[in-house]
């Protein structure tokens, strides 16, 4: 009798240890996403995305790092969940950090092929976490496997767009908002050097070279050379919606590049140059640059597995949300 009773507390153990793992694993790891969740149920999808990004970047480069910046700022604002696609008075596309946004006509353009050959099966969330990826491979970085099966979100509102991080912001600041969507130190300053390809407005880091915090002067951590260049490109009272390179020299490639500007004062954004000030986020820029011997980290290597993380925040999944019919507008 007393052996049964212990074998049966024995077995419920099991089952409780194991209903824990269970859960704690689907936690950390799947949210339910997963590589090749289209495999069977439309298998071009894949292709489709990366054929549709090819051929538009080929007719428009300055589309590769849209689609990258709006995957981001798609996860950050409830989720990865396409809810940075749908237009229409008040929705996340008007608030002000998401305005210059582009790309949107690929994820149309990528939908619609697929919608013709697999119609309700693939999400506008999926499409563009896909497209963001390959607009890395276009522009010569590696490539990765990125876990499918997100749905599309039903919420899609300006005023929850805070959760951007913003260009002023401190590291701390930067760090805060990035733990909070479960990102780490080293996802940050990887994640941040996507800004190794696209531009960036004058308005938004003119006032570094000029009267930069009523000082009368320009930004100090500006390289003294750089800062005449910079000032060319975006006069003073000049046209705000200028754009400069983030990556002076190596716009258009996927590179390492943009952290040697970091160390040479050549950062353009406040934010950015912040990350070769604070010494919790330059060792990261440094290990990037085989700066520190045997903890040196392979940039292209490292984006791919944070751009994984990223892609998973918030995820909906199973039967949450929808497969949305068209990109920009809810079901
Ligand atoms: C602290 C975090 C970040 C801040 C404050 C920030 C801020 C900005 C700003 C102000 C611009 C210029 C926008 C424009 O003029 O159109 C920009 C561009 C860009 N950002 Fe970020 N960003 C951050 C993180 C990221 C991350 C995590 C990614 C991607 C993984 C990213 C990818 C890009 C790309 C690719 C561009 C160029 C866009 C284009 O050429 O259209 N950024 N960012
Ligand atoms: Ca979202
Ligand atoms: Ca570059």
């Amino acid at each position: 009798m007393a052996y049964y009773y212990y074998n049966s507390i024995n077995k419920m153990v099991t089952i409780i240890i194991f209903l824990v793992l269970v859960i704690d694993v689907t936690m950390v790891f799947g949210q339910g996403t997963r590589v090749g969740f289209y495999s069977s149920t439309c298998p071009r999808a894949e292709s489709i995305v990366q054929s549709t990004v090819k051929s538009h970047f080929q007719s428009d480069p300055t589309v590769a790092p849209g689609l990258l910046r709006m995957h981001f700022h798609d996860c950050f604002v409830q989720g990865c969940d396409g809810s940075i696609l749908i237009s229409g008075a008040g929705t996340e596309r008007t608030a002000p950090p998401n305005t210059l946004l582009r790309g949107y006509e690929v994820i149309d353009d990528a939908k619609q092929q697929i919608e013709a050959v697999c119609p309700g099966v693939v999400s506008c969330a999926d499409i563009l976490a896909l497209a963001a990826r390959d607009s890395v491979l276009v522009t010569k970085g590696l490539t990765w496997s990125v876990p499918t099966g997100r749905r599309d979100g039903r919420v899609s509102r300006a005023s929850d767009a805070s959760n951007l991080p913003g260009f002023t912001e401190s590291v701390d600041a930067q760090k805060q908002k990035f733990a909070a969507k479960g990102l780490n130190t080293q996802d940050l300053v990887t994640l941040v050097g996507g800004h190794t390809i696209g531009t960036s407005a004058c308005q938004f880091f003119s006032y570094r070279l000029y009267n930069f915090n009523s000082t009368g002067g320009p930004d100090p951590s500006i390289d003294a050379t750089f800062l005449p260049q910079l000032q060319a490109l975006c006069p003073q009272n000049g046209d705000g919606s200028k754009r400069v390179a983030l990556d002076t020299g190596s716009v258009n490639n996927f590179d390492t590049s943009y952290f040697s500007n970091l160390r040479n004062g050549r950062g353009i954004l406040e934010s950015d140059q912040k990350l070769w000030t604070d010494a919790s986020t330059k060792v990261f820029v440094q290990r990037y640059l085989g700066l520190r011997g045997v903890l040196g980290l392979r940039f292209a290597v490292e984006f791919g597995r944070s751009m994984v993380k990223m892609s998973n925040i918030e995820v909906l999944t199973g039967t949450n949300g929808e497969i949305r019919k068209v990109c920009s507008a809810f079901n």
